[in-house]
């Protein structure tokens, strides 16, 4: 079974002002295996962060259906875990606090959530810092305590929004490379919403590509590079070229690429 199935999905919404229908999803349909990285891709304002708010059950879709292990998602639940941009972590609460807090409220005792905390923490490089606050930790870290504070839970799908859109470039390529290590050694299933080519290559097992609104599926792409992943040897590999090629030429902008031969 799937993690996580959209079927023939679509949403419109009601302008504010004028009472007018915007379609923003026209009909998307896209399975996410469990244990697979699976990453969102499309113009902007084509309705990938609609897409991941009615999967996360933020809102209403109009039409079609989104299950989440076999289930009909009308709501949001436990069963997805939503890693945002802004992080949304708890500035009263220290690191190790923040990621217990699910734990507790789902009625885990002490002991076994502290030893969950302490597994996570070490696996996203935050081993040391359980007695810290948010604000005494770098962007980077707040982002890592994010994926640390969803991962504990064990979601049956991890949803992640652009969540490195607001962190520099060169931090940016390490975080992605520190969740690659995450997801090859945890395996949590992936859905995840962003803007650059690159890093949907570089993270993803596949690579759905939507049309411009009202969105539909134009392309999804097999990413078939070995893992585990690292930057320096992934670009290298001619493959990832011609992925991030065919992606360009999908959303319009870049130069087709020449027939071989
Ligand atoms: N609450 C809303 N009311 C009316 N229209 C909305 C609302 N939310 C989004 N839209 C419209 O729906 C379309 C899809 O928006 P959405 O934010 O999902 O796209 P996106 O692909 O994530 O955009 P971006 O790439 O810019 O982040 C856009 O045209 C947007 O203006």
């Amino acid at each position: 079974m799937n993690a996580l199935e959209i079927h023939k999905l679509s949403k419109e919404y009601a302008d504010r002002y004028t009472g007018e229908t915007i379609p923003a999803i026209g009909e998307v349909t896209f399975s996410i295996g469990a244990g697979e990285f699976v990453s969102v891709l499309g113009p902007s304002g084509c309705g990938k962060t609609t897409v991941l708010n009615i999967v996360a059950g933020f809102i209403e879709h109009t039409g079609g259906e989104v299950l989440v292990g076999g289930n009909a998602v009308h709501g949001p639940g436990p069963d997805r875990g939503v890693v945002f941009q802004s992080h949304a972590l708890f500035p009263w609460k220290t690191v190790l606090g923040n990621v217990t807090f699910g734990l507790r409220m789902k009625g885990v005792a002490r002991a076994q959530r502290e030893e969950a905390a302490a597994d996570i923490l070490e696996l996203v490089g935050l081993s040391g810092f359980e007695r810290k606050y948010p604000h005494e930790l770098s962007g980077g870290m707040q982002q890592r305590l994010g994926v640390a504070r969803v991962l504990v839970n064990e979601p049956e799908v991890m949803l992640m929004d652009e969540p490195f859109a607001s962190i520099d470039a060169q931090t940016r390529r390490k975080l992605q490379q520190d969740l690659t290590g995450i997801f090859e050694k945890r395996r949590p299933t992936v859905f995840f919403v962003t803007h650059d080519i690159d890093e949907a290559v570089f993270l993803s097992d596949r690579v759905v590509v939507l049309s411009s609104r009202p969105s539909t599926v134009a392309e999804i792409i097999d990413v078939e590079l070995p893992r585990p992943r690292n930057w320096r040897d992934t670009v290298e590999d001619p493959r990832f070229r011609d992925y991030t090629h065919r992606i360009e030429e999908l959303l319009g902008g870049g130069e087709p690429v020449a027939e071989a031969g």
